[in-house]
């Protein structure tokens, strides 16, 4: 008798931003205890997963080049995780994934980790597991700090490592305008800044997160973007300069607030309504200060099986005259 093979499955992952990022302590694992306020955006990559006799990863559209297709892809690194723990193979886990991106690579929007996250969802749709988000997310916690919460999405307080995900009440929508910068930033390399610059003066630190619970719950963008606030920023910006001319940019060009999006060097900036997201980002585009720029709005939903009308279609060969 044939076997049937499952169709292929695709996930839709969301980006992040943080709209309070409290750093505090280095610890013995190497980790800094850390007070988070994650957001979801309209900004993601879709990750196909199938069964197939050539294993491995594709990955395509933005920063593609910059992706380590091997062993070290995250989404890879999550295929394993889930395959050893429902007791498959690791090593030959008869799976391809292939991984569309949108989210800027090692750009502080934790778009491996979406990546992450979609793989384990679409695996446990293609090899039917009954296994709810909670177990998921013990997984995703072992592959990186930022994996558990592209798993529930939405806006989110994380603890410990900021991987201990709690959601949050944001009752309307918020408008950004989503600033990428030209190459990456290494998170451990900007964490080791940061550590630099506490060790030799006093940089910013943000406040409580309460407050900005607060304004989220009010729905009022005027009101959160007094309170944004990312420990990160200033080792971004003493790594990236450039970083400073930008985020003077977006509020000049009429954004209520503009950051650096976690260990950066994208760039956040937060607007009034979605007609004023649009034209910071036209004016921003115009500034020549960054490398792309797109509107995005959150919270949004985290890593879910998208329907295959939504899916994206392969793309036709290319038609020369
Ligand atoms: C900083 C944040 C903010 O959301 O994300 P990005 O802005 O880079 O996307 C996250 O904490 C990154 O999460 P993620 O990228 O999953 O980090 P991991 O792979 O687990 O860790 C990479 C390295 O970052 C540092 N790290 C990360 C998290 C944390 N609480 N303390 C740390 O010191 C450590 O040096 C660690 O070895
Ligand atoms: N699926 C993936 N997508 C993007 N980067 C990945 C992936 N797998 C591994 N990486 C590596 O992880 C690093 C951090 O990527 P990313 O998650 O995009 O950034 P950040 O941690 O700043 O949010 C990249 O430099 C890349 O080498």
């Amino acid at each position: 008798m044939l076997a049937v093979v499952p169709p292929p499955v695709t996930v839709r992952v969301p980006a992040k931003v943080n709209l309070h990022l409290a750093v505090g302590n280095l610890r013995a694992d190497g980790y800094h205890d850390m007070v988070t306020i994650f957001q979801a955006l309209s900004l993601h990559d879709d990750v196909t997963v199938a069964v197939a006799d050539d294993p491995g990863v594709e990955v395509r559209g933005e920063g593609a080049d910059s992706v380590p297709t091997g062993p070290e892809n995250l989404a890879w690194k999550a295929v394993q995780a889930l395959a050893a723990h429902v007791g498959r193979d690791p090593e030959d886990p008869k799976v391809r994934v292939v991984i569309r991106k949108n989210i800027p690579v090692a750009g502080g929007m934790a778009g491996g980790s979406a990546d992450a996250a979609a793989a384990l969802v679409g695996l446990a749709s293609l090899w039917k597991l009954e296994i709810g988000r909670d177990e998921l997310a013990t997984l995703a916690r072992g592959l990186g700090a930022d994996v558990p919460f592209a798993l529930y999405g939405g806006t989110a307080l994380g603890t410990d490592r900021g991987d201990q995900i709690v959601p949050v009440l944001a009752r309307h929508p918020f408008h950004w305008v989503i600033a990428f910068d030209k190459g990456g930033l290494s998170t451990p390399e900007v964490f080791v800044e940061l550590d630099r610059l506490r060790a030799d003066g006093n940089p910013p630190r943000v406040g409580a997160a309460e407050a900005v619970l607060e304004g989220l719950a009010s729905g009022d963008p005027r009101q959160l973007a007094l309170l944004l606030g990312n420990d990160l920023q200033a080792a971004a910006v003493s790594l990236r300069p450039n970083l400073r001319r930008t985020l003077r940019a977006g509020v000049n060009a009429g954004a209520l607030a503009g950051m650096v999006s976690g260990s950066g060097p994208t760039c956040a900036f937060l607007c009034t309504d979605a007609d004023s997201a649009v034209r910071v980002a036209a004016e921003l585009a115009g500034a020549g200060v960054c490398r792309t720029v797109r509107v995005a709005q959150g919270p949004m939903p985290g890593a879910r099986v998208v329907a295959s009308e939504e899916a994206p279609r392969p793309v036709p060969p290319e038609v020369h005259a």
